[in-house]
């Protein structure tokens, strides 16, 4: 690659930091972009931890192997740097303190390039960067074989757009067809006024008269029918493809990782799926409607000619004007779509927390604060609304400009033409008609552009999270394989597992600790140190970076993902429970098995509780669960995880919001079935942690203690202090 060029494709392809904590996110967007691949800032900050502190260049070499890179970080100094013929990131601290990322692109003429997405692309010399190249840390990012192009990512899409059309094929072709014979009969009107004026009125031909006017109105009224049976089939259309999009959608979107969805706000996810009927409406002007505006161009054109060349050119020229005032005003318009649908997501993220959170709200008089904050974030994005509309007049205003004087260019010409007695008044008449259908369909036609930018943003959005990677694969043999014979759970055995979140330091290091049938354990410590993260691990929501997990001395790998859940069941601190009756909520299955719930229920002893509901099993639970409390919810919880036939149960804090009563009815039911169900339970309250068989303490990462509650109060001083304190409170 020549200087020129590498210098055009770095200045092609480098992109600027959205704010200082995005600078390590805007060099890699850049490099991904420099090997001929997509991203966006955005999708980069989910994959790297970004937060408000910036990204670390461990977040960074994570986000860049989830990308397909073979990545690698290296301590370096300014003579390896030479050498370097593909770009790199550094990391570098400026202005005294700052840490800031910037990309090296190579070494020429005594200069390096460098990218800084803070300026832009700029020259070092050997000093310059030594002064800020202080840690010599650089990432080193080569494409791998996952590494996705934008070449192939443009196909992927097509395809996936190709997919979901195809059945329309069909009905989108019927539509066309008949679009097309309402357009040839829509020039009835002009060739027979021309007819009408020249013609027949000269010769006071009655009879031609008649059976023109005849033939006139059944024209117009098979144009209406065919018209009505043409909206009905599109009617049709969109119903079936709204609901094939949105199930498509939504049937991926279910299949991602938990981790998208705790990096995802679900107002994104509800925006980027209302964004369908967009779509559905391109789709339906571009395979119909364009075909018809299009013939009624060039047969409007064509009649035009036959009548007057001169004025056929007129009308030919006229349409570059219009090609180019939609191409000129494209990119705004992207840019303007994918700012209002940006700004929309936001929106909708900002009223759903803030319904969720009313509680809150009104506990704490905020109602005002929150209506200020949502006016404000509405406000926000019918600016993006009004400034898309100004685009959008401002557009419209010049088509209608160039079709006003294609129309009195047209009049004024054919006027003069009559007066030399070239042209007839009906042929006159004929192209004013002709003119004006022929300028009506070459705006929509530019016009269009603004739809079908509306639609490729709404499409390349709902594209980013329908192909993003999912957790496994619908009907893939290795995923969905059942065990060949059930697991008979007798032992699981942790060993070395370390875990961290994207971009993060470790949150669980070298994590030993196993649990047999028959026991219930407990992992006890702080806030926060990751007690619920390692039962996440447990169920396969996150994967680890080190050590090695054993289910009955086999390695759990042999377990399908779906399978190995179908044996986990969890109840959580803060219960999720679904709109449906208490019995619905316990099956959880399409069709519950009334009887099998509650002779379930009542051999547990869950049933008296249940008894106690207004309705007992009919009870409906409302969304949110406002109608229950927190304690009962977590007995339906609990009642779920058993009813799901679990080989190994999982409580987090499960009982921490029950009274005494319930939660010594639970600490007794465990007792009972952990000889078939042993029990992990979670929680930082000695009290409760007593009363289980083994206790592992969490300090620091790591495991420090582990033992019965007799055996820590005298090996765990942070165990013994927590109990103490509990002594004295
Ligand atoms: N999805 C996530 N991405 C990044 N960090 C996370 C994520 N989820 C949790 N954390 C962080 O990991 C740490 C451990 O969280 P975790 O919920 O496992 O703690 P915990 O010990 O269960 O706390 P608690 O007793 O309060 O429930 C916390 O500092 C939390 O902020």
């Amino acid at each position: 690659m020549t200087k020129k060029d590498k210098l055009r494709i770095i200045s092609t392809t480098f992109t600027k930091q959205y704010s200082q904590f995005y600078c390590g996110l805007a060099c890699l967007a850049s490099i991904v972009k420099y090997h001929k691949g997509e991203t966006t800032q955005e999708k980069l900050r989910e994959m790297s931890g970004t937060t408000l502190n910036g990204t670390s260049l461990l977040g960074l070499y994570q986000a860049a192997q989830t990308l397909g890179f073979n990545a690698g970080g290296y301590e370096a100094d300014i003579s390896n740097l030479k050498d370097v013929d593909e770009p790199v990131i550094l990391h570098v601290v400026k202005d005294q303190n700052l840490e800031h990322f910037i990309i090296c692109y190579g070494f020429e003429n005594e200069k390096f390039t460098i990218g800084d997405p803070a300026w832009g692309v700029t020259q070092y010399s050997e000093e310059e960067l030594e002064a800020v190249w202080k840690s010599k840390m650089l990432l080193k990012l080569t494409p791998g074989k996952n590494f996705v192009s934008k070449q192939n990512e443009s196909k992927n899409k097509q395809n996936w757009f190709l997919e979901l059309i195809k059945p329309d094929f069909p009905i989108l072709g019927i539509a066309a067809f008949l679009g097309i014979v309402i357009s040839v009969l829509g020039l009835a009107t002009a060739i027979f006024s021309q007819k009408l004026i020249d013609v027949i009125l000269p010769e006071k031909d009655t009879r031609t008269l008649i059976l023109g006017l005849i033939l006139f109105t059944v024209i117009l009224l098979a144009r209406a029918l065919i018209s009505y049976v043409r909206s009905i089939f599109l009617v049709r259309q969109s119903r079936e493809m709204n609901i094939r999009f949105i199930s498509n959608f939504f049937g991926k979107l279910l299949l991602l990782p938990k981790p998208f969805f705790d990096s995802t706000s679900t107002g994104d996810m509800v925006a980027r799926m209302n964004d369908a009927s967009r779509i559905q409406k391109v789709v339906v002007y571009l395979s119909s409607q364009v075909v018809i505006d299009v013939l009624i161009v060039l047969v409007s054109a064509g009649y035009i000619f036959a009548y007057s060349v001169s004025t056929g050119l007129i009308s030919l020229l006229s349409i570059p004007f219009f090609g180019l005032l939609a191409w000129f005003y494209n990119k705004k318009v992207i840019v303007a779509q994918r700012e209002v649908m940006q700004s929309y997501a936001a929106t909708e993220s900002k009223y759903i927390d803030t319904i969720t959170g009313i509680k809150a709200i009104k506990t704490f008089n905020r109602e005002n604060l929150f209506a200020k904050v949502i006016n404000a974030i509405y406000g926000l994005f019918m600016q993006k609304v009004f400034d898309l509309g100004l685009l959008g007049a401002k557009i419209n205003f010049r088509i209608t400009i160039g079709s006003a004087l294609l129309l009195t260019g047209t009049i004024s010409w054919t006027a003069w033409l009559v007066l030399q007695e070239q042209l007839m008044l009906g042929q006159m008449m004929a192209i004013i008609t002709l003119i004006g259908s022929l300028g009506a369909s070459v705006v929509n036609i530019a016009m269009a552009n603004i739809q079908l930018q509306e639609a490729r943003v709404a499409f390349d959005r709902m594209y980013e999270f329908a192909s993003a990677t999912p957790e496994f694969e619908q009907g893939n043999q290795e995923d969905e394989k059942p065990l060949a014979k059930e697991i008979h759970f007798n032992n699981l055995e942790v060993k070395g597992l370390n875990f961290r979140f994207p971009g993060k330091s470790l949150l669980l290091k070298d994590i030993n600790f196993s649990i047999n049938k028959g026991e219930i354990i407990t992992f006890f410590g702080e806030i926060g140190c990751g007690k619920s993260t390692l039962l996440a691990v447990l169920q396969r929501f996150h994967s680890t970076e080190a050590g090695s997990i054993y289910v009955n001395n086999q390695s759990w790998d042999a377990f399908p993902t779906k399978e190995w859940r179908k044996h986990v069941a969890t109840v959580e601190q803060h219960v999720q429970l679904f709109n449906g009756t208490v019995l619905e909520n316990i099956s959880l299955e399409e069709k519950p098995n009334v009887e099998q719930v509650v002779t379930f229920c009542q051999q547990h002893g869950f049933h008296d509780f249940i008894m106690e509901f207004q309705q007992g099993y009919a009870t409906i639970i409302n969304e949110n669960s406002t109608n229950l409390s927190g304690g009962q919810r977590q007995l339906i919880a609990l009642a779920r995880a058993l009813y799901s036939k679990p080989k190994l149960l999982l409580l987090d804090e499960a009982t921490a919001a029950m009274g005494k009563r319930t939660e010594s009815f639970v600490l007794k039911l465990l007792h009972k079935i952990k000889e078939e169900i042993p029990v992990i339970f979670v929680t930082h309250r000695p009290q409760l942690a007593r009363h289980t068989n083994r206790i592992y303490v969490i300090e620091s990462q790591t495991i420090s203690s582990s033992g019965t509650h007799d055996q820590l109060i005298k090996r765990s001083e942070f165990y013994r202090n927590a109990f103490e304190e509990l002594l004295v409170t």
